[in-house]
């Protein structure tokens, strides 16, 4: 159980990816998580109109960051707290200033520099709902 949430939803595109995590998940005794493989601009939108919400939602998306209609529809779920990580800041900076827009004001940038003597750089990022 990934203890503190009382349910966490994993989206990816690759279902291989979904494959393992669902073992992760078994390895680790967690029986509180729903894996769902689609794009994610498409998944969360369903959620949504499920009713599905969420307190915190978690971003680590490829260099060319996120859609803009998973922007969007992350602040229609109208969570309290958003957690970027990103392996490109320009597309970062990019996507925090629609975030920005949309009412979440960014409040921490960690870098992480995960692959040294090189120019790439990870960040994690922490927003908050205004
Ligand atoms: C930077 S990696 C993050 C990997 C993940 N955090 C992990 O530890 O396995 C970006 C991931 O986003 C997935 N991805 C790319 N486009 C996507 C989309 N439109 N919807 C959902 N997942 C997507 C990729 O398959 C890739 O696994």
């Amino acid at each position: 159980m990934l203890k503190g949430q009382k349910k966490v939803y994993g989206v990816e595109i690759v279902p291989q990816a979904i494959n393992n995590a669902i073992e992760n998940a078994k390895a680790n005794d967690t029986n509180n998580v729903e894996f769902i493989v689609g794009e994610s601009e498409k998944v969360i939108p369903d959620m949504i109109k499920r009713g599905i919400r969420a307190e915190v939602v978690v971003v680590d998306p490829p260099r060319k960051g996120c859609e803009k209609e998973l922007l969007y529809a992350i602040s229609e779920m109208n969570p309290e707290r958003i957690v970027y990580v990103s392996c490109d800041s320009s597309t970062l900076a990019r996507d925090l200033g629609i975030l920005d827009e949309l009412g979440y004001k960014t409040k921490e940038i960690q870098p992480v520099d995960m692959f040294p003597q090189t120019a790439h750089v990870e960040c994690v990022a922490r927003l908050q709902r205004k």
